[in-house]
């Protein structure tokens, strides 16, 4: 058993440290939210850049309000044994939490928590419906990007000094990764440095802006291409989410993918 640290992502609760193991029980009340990405105002309208073979980011793809609700989604889980953890060996900086299976850096995929023993919630719908209503917009641009349904999310938190050292995706089953079945990450809040290659060689990487709203994928060719996250920009959220969601300073992902 591993000592793992649990909290919430809210602003009000900003003063509160994370509990360690803090072990109060889940609420049973849903947040459910509707996408509205697909009736955006004009001046909303999302864009996209192809990164590479099979890798692409669908810019503002989600609207305020999509991100206030997400936000406030993955908080209804926070208050448990399987909210946001942090272990006491990560010098990343970095919370997390997972839907569907669990995945840890010491454990790869296991069906529960390390530190506890319980089983993940769950993906919600609402998540499950968005990653793949933003691989079929995807597929529009690239050609070569196959489906995906995802059963595992991955939300990592990033604090101001939150990083996520380079390295390739490639825990998911065999099947998984031959058809290169994409992972789709969200960006909510604070804007990251995505840097990404086909090969470890620092000099070679390219980098990318995460901003709120953006989603990214990289399947086909690009699905074990080596990535990570060498900043955050503290304090760069829009300001409406901020005021709508409550979410503290930092950088909330989820990372979806089809084991
Ligand atoms: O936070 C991100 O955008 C990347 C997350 C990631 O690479 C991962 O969870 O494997
Ligand atoms: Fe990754």
């Amino acid at each position: 058993m591993q000592d793992a640290y649990y909290g919430t992502l809210l602003r009000e609760y900003h003063n509160i440290p994370f509990a360690k193991g803090c072990c109060t029980e889940i609420g049973t009340e849903t947040v459910t939210f509707r996408l509205t990405n697909r009736d955006r105002t004009p001046d909303e309208l999302s864009t996209f850049k192809i990164l590479g073979p099979g890798m692409i980011i669908l810019k503002n793809y989600l609207s305020l309000k999509d991100q206030v609700d997400i936000v406030k989604l993955c908080d209804k889980m926070t208050f448990g044994l399987r909210g946001y953890y942090m272990y006491k060996s990560d010098v990343d900086c970095r919370r997390q939490m997972c839907f569907g299976r669990n995945w840890a850096p010491e454990t790869r995929y296991k069906n529960r928590y390390m530190s506890n023993g319980m089983e993940p919630l769950p993906i919600p719908d609402e998540l499950i419906s968005l990653a793949e209503a933003a691989i079929q917009d995807a597929q529009i641009h690239l050609d070569e990007l196959p489906s995906m349904r995802p059963d595992t999310c991955l939300a990592n938190f990033y604090q101001s000094e939150g990083r996520l050292g380079l390295h390739q995706d490639d825990d998911e089953s065999p099947d998984s990764l031959e058809r290169g079945l994409p992972v789709v990450s969200i960006s909510i809040g604070d804007m990251a440095e995505f840097v990404y290659g086909h090969t470890p060689d620092k000099k070679e990487l390219k980098s990318v802006m995460l901003k709120s709203g953006d989603v990214l994928i990289f399947g086909g060719k690009s699905r074990l291409i080596y990535h990570g996250v060498t900043q955050i920009y503290l304090y760069t959220s829009p300001e409406p989410l901020i005021e709508d969601s409550g979410l503290r300073p930092g950088r909330l992902s989820l990372t979806l993918r089809q084991f």
